[in-house]
């Protein structure tokens, strides 16, 4: 049988493990593939760098790797350019493509789709989101017959492992950084993870695929994790909650509002005790309900897993005929902003133990139509805090109230403001 001939793009921490897994399980994979699957050869930026790997396949010349006698091309290299061009060209030669590049799908993930159409090619990302777990196959495949009303989770491994740190041992977040990184976990630029602009890429391309809508990371609401305060950590904790970084994609009526943020939860919910690189993915369909997706969202081995379930898909369609499935955007929602999204917020203030605080604290909840759920004060020699849990209310009413409480005379200071989710509003 003619062999599968495969260019793999990038050789780092998930390229490394992709050649390994390629090279161990070569029997494996020919038999479920019903052909045999050949590494042609590896592009990477400095040939010379790299001793694990047959010297012979390496090449600095991706676009002739590219361009070459290949079938498929798995890029493991990230980024927006040179990759998109890579990729474009493959695609419009015909040639399927695996990709773990959440960057690009989430950006430029509509004109791929077309090239990939006008030729017929494959176009396959499981690894984009959630590492090993797989999620993309089940939104796209399992559940097409069904109407997603919720995806929501932890997406991003790196600032997992710091948050679980933080709360668990109280750790440094400049030294777990680096430990998450050492650990192949965090993208080149760490700031990718920690500003939240990884989990929008992935919540943009959960978004688009749950909805049958086209979501771009820029019509995803950021928030990273850099401003996470151990008194944060430590208000959470009092109240029995915990924060995590969240990515949630919601419909909204006709329109669907995706946003990424910490929050706190409850330390009794699931996500919880999701730690360390684990992610995890609440899906709420109408009629499937409740599902959950667990696994390692991020490393090397857990990656290349995913890259290569989706290289055996597409080797398949190409020795038995077939395509994987295309982009489905027909319902074209719109995106709604995060202002006009229900939240609820936690706020944690330094005030005057004096009377009639509270009272003026209340009255600007009031004044912006947001409703206290709960409310706690502690007073102390000359000052006190005073803790306030929201019911829902439009995320920009929430904003104006915690700006305009700051400025209050009698907030010494606001010492933690954060969303809440999870539990009954
Ligand atoms: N590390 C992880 O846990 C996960 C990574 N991903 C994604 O997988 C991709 C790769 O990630 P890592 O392996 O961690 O990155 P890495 O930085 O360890 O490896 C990147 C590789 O690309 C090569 N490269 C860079 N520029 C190149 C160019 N212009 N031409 C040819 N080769 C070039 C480098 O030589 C290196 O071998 C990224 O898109 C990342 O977002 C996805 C899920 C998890
Ligand atoms: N940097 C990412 C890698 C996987 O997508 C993460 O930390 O989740
Ligand atoms: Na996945």
């Amino acid at each position: 049988m003619k062999p599968i001939k495969v260019a793999l793009l990038g050789c780092g921490t998930v390229g490394t493990q992709v050649v390994r897994l390629l090279d161990e399980q070569a029997d494996d994979l020919a038999a479920r593939v019903g052909a045999p699957v050949e590494l042609s050869g590896i592009a990477v930026r400095r040939p010379d760098r790299h001793r694990d790997v047959p010297k012979h396949l390496l090449t600095a010349d991706a676009a002739g790797l590219v361009a070459s006698d290949v079938d498929v091309i798995v890029e493991v290299i990230g980024g927006i350019e040179p990759v998109r061009t890579l990729l474009l060209d493959a695609l419009q030669a015909g040639k399927s493509v695996v990709s773990a590049n959440k960057a690009l799908l989430a950006e430029n993930g509509g004109e791929l789709f077309a090239a990939a159409d006008e030729s017929g090619a494959d176009l396959y990302f499981e690894a984009a989101v959630a590492g090993a777990i797989p999620l993309l196959r089940p939104l796209r495949e399992s559940l097409a017959g069904d109407r997603i009303t919720r995806v929501m989770g932890i997406v991003n491994g790196t600032t997992n492992y710091i948050l679980s740190a933080m709360d668990e041992t109280g750790a440094n977040y400049g030294e777990t950084l680096e430990e998450a990184s050492r650990l192949g976990y965090a993208e080149a630029d760490p700031t990718a993870d920690v500003d939240g602009y990884d989990a929008a890429s992935k919540a943009a391309i959960l978004a688009s695929i749950a909805f049958h809508s086209r979501v771009t990371a820029g019509d995803v609401y950021r928030e990273g994790i850099s401003a996470v305060t151990s008194a944060d950590v430590t208000a959470a904790r009092t109240l029995g909650r915990t924060i995590k970084l969240l990515a949630i994609c919601e419909r909204v009526d006709d329109s669907v509002a995706v946003r990424v943020h910490p929050a706190m939860i409850p330390r009794s919910h699931p996500l919880a005790s999701v730690n360390g690189a684990f992610n995890a993915v609440f899906v709420e369909a109408e009629a499937a309900g409740q599902l959950m997706f667990y696994g390692q969202g991020a490393g090397g081995a857990p990656t290349a897993s995913a890259v290569l379930g989706d290289l055996v898909a597409v080797a398949r369609n190409r020795v038995h005929g077939g395509r994987g499935p295309r982009e489905s955007a027909y319902a074209a929602l719109k995106v709604r902003p995060v202002g006009e999204v229900e939240t609820r917020y936690h706020l944690s203030l330094d005030v005057a133990d004096k009377a009639g605080v509270l009272a003026s604290v209340a009255a600007v909840f009031a004044e912006h139509d947001v409703s206290i759920a709960a409310v706690r004060q502690e007073g102390r020699i000359d000052d006190a805090s005073l803790v306030i849990v929201t019911h829902a209310a439009p995320d920009a009413a929430l904003k104006s109230t915690v700006d305009k409480v700051a400025g209050l005379p009698a907030v010494r200071a606001v010492v933690s403001v954060m969303r809440v989710e999870g539990e009954e509003s």
